[in-house]
């Protein structure tokens, strides 16, 4: 299914990959081992459309040629990136951080079975969906990362350290969760420091070396090499590297040519391949590590409903939410912190249609929420209700004044 021939990337004069081929085939579960600075996530970026250096080579999705083509087309192949740091918007609640996943044309129709499946595979996402992504543990953003990827409906996941910064027993929930979306049929390529949980999942693996893939073999004799296990599954300290092409590679990473001060991170980069959008990150920090999981918040207290406003005509969806304007939400958090990348060309969401003329207009009217949530239009309703009860007693209380 994806077929990846002689693929290099250089930055600059830094080569960073060199001549790497790699398959994964249909519900399949490949791992990419190697060192810091070996070239696995510019492998995944390669992949994407998204490295930011010169990329040659081939990458082939079902005979497709994909190197050369625009990320967003890329997506619209079948291949979809859970990004280092998952890219996440933390602003949106998990139901809308998901729903951004279903905007390719790929999806788009598809957007109701792949929530519900989405669900099936994570029943905590489900319980939650109403929480704002930024209070919930890492583990569980990182299966908002992993669901909003599969919303893409992709044909191949792949994953950028997954586990980093999770703790040992929420790591071992994302691997089980993993093998789950493979059971689904979706070919997983995914890049892990940590060997020992991500060779017990997976089928095949090959090592990554100072920019050359030196090894290939099933996963079960990859985690019985010897070499393997010196290198990568914490054997006597491993200066060397491991493999049989090379074993006397050394795994410590080639000096790196410095990266860009500015400018979005790869994986910012990476979350705008996958969704067309990309929240403000800092440069490629590490998730902090993983605290004891946190109790759901308190429910909000329930808010009466305004009447539903007329829905602009390109938003509604299977799913029945408002995706143009979480777009728009997921815009405006973009560029209020600052430092996202430019979105790409993406079909515009349909202008608003003209107001309807109230009937009764109430004493001030509501302001146009336009592109705002329902919530936010909830809570302005609230505060009008408020406002007109405290008016309604100021005046009794006047009328009953001698
Ligand atoms: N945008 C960039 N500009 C310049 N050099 C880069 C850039 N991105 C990566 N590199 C360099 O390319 C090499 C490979 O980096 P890459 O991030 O692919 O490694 P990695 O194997 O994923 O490492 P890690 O496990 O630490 O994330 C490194 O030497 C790195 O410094």
């Amino acid at each position: 299914m994806l077929e990846v021939k002689g693929l290099s990337a250089a930055y600059g004069q830094h080569p960073a990959l060199n001549k790497a081929s790699v398959r994964v085939g249909k519900g399949e579960i490949v791992v990419i081992l190697g060192a810091n600075g070996a070239g696995k996530s510019t492998l995944l970026k390669a992949i994407s459309g998204i490295c930011e250096g010169k990329v040659t080579g081939s990458v082939r999705m079902n005979g497709h040629e994909l190197v050369g083509m625009k990320p967003d087309r890329i997506v619209e192949e079948g291949i979809a990136l859970v990004p280092e740091g998952r890219g996440i918007f933390g602003d949106l609640t998990v139901e809308e951080n998901l729903t951004l996943g279903a905007y390719s044309e790929r999806a788009k129709d598809a957007e109701r079975t792949n929530l519900d499946r989405v669900y099936a595979l994570f029943p905590k996402l489900l319980e939650r969906r109403r929480q704002v992504a930024r209070t919930m543990s890492g583990g569980e953003q990182q299966m908002v990362a992993i669901g909003r990827a599969m919303m893409s409906n992709p044909a191949i996941l792949t994953l950028d350290e997954p586990s980093l910064g999770l703790s040992p027993l929420l790591s071992k929930e994302l691997f089980q969760s993993l093998r789950a979306v493979r059971d689904t049929g979706i070919g997983i390529l995914l890049v892990e420091q940590n060997a020992k949980a991500s060779l017990a999942i997976a089928d095949r693996g090959y090592l990554l070396e100072n920019t050359e893939i030196i090894h290939e073999d099933a996963a079960a004799s990859l985690a019985k090499d010897p070499a393997v296990q010196k290198a990568y599954l914490g054997g006597a300290a491993a200066k060397g590297g491991a493999g049989k092409a090379k074993p006397q590679a050394n795994a410590m990473p080639a000096p790196s040519a410095p990266r860009p001060a500015k400018g979005p991170s790869p994986s910012d980069i990476a979350a705008q391949a996958m969704s067309g959008l990309a929240p403000a990150r800092p440069a490629k920090p590490a998730p902090a590590p993983e605290p004891a999981p946190r109790p759901a918040p308190p429910p909000a207290p329930p808010v009466a409903r305004p009447a539903p406003r007329p829905a602009p005509a390109a938003t509604p969806t299977a799913t029945g939410i408002d995706t143009a304007s979480i777009v728009a939400k997921a815009a405006s958090q973009s560029s209020r912190k600052g430092g996202a990348p430019a979105l790409p060309p993406r079909p515009a969401p349909m202008p608003e249609p003209p107001k309807p003329a109230r009937a009764s207009q109430p004493t001030r009217p509501m302001p146009d929420l336009g592109h705002h949530s329902d919530r936010l239009r909830e809570v302005l309703t609230e505060i009008e209700t408020a406002a007109q009860r405290a008016r309604d007693r100021s005046r009794t209380r006047t009328r009953g004044k001698p």
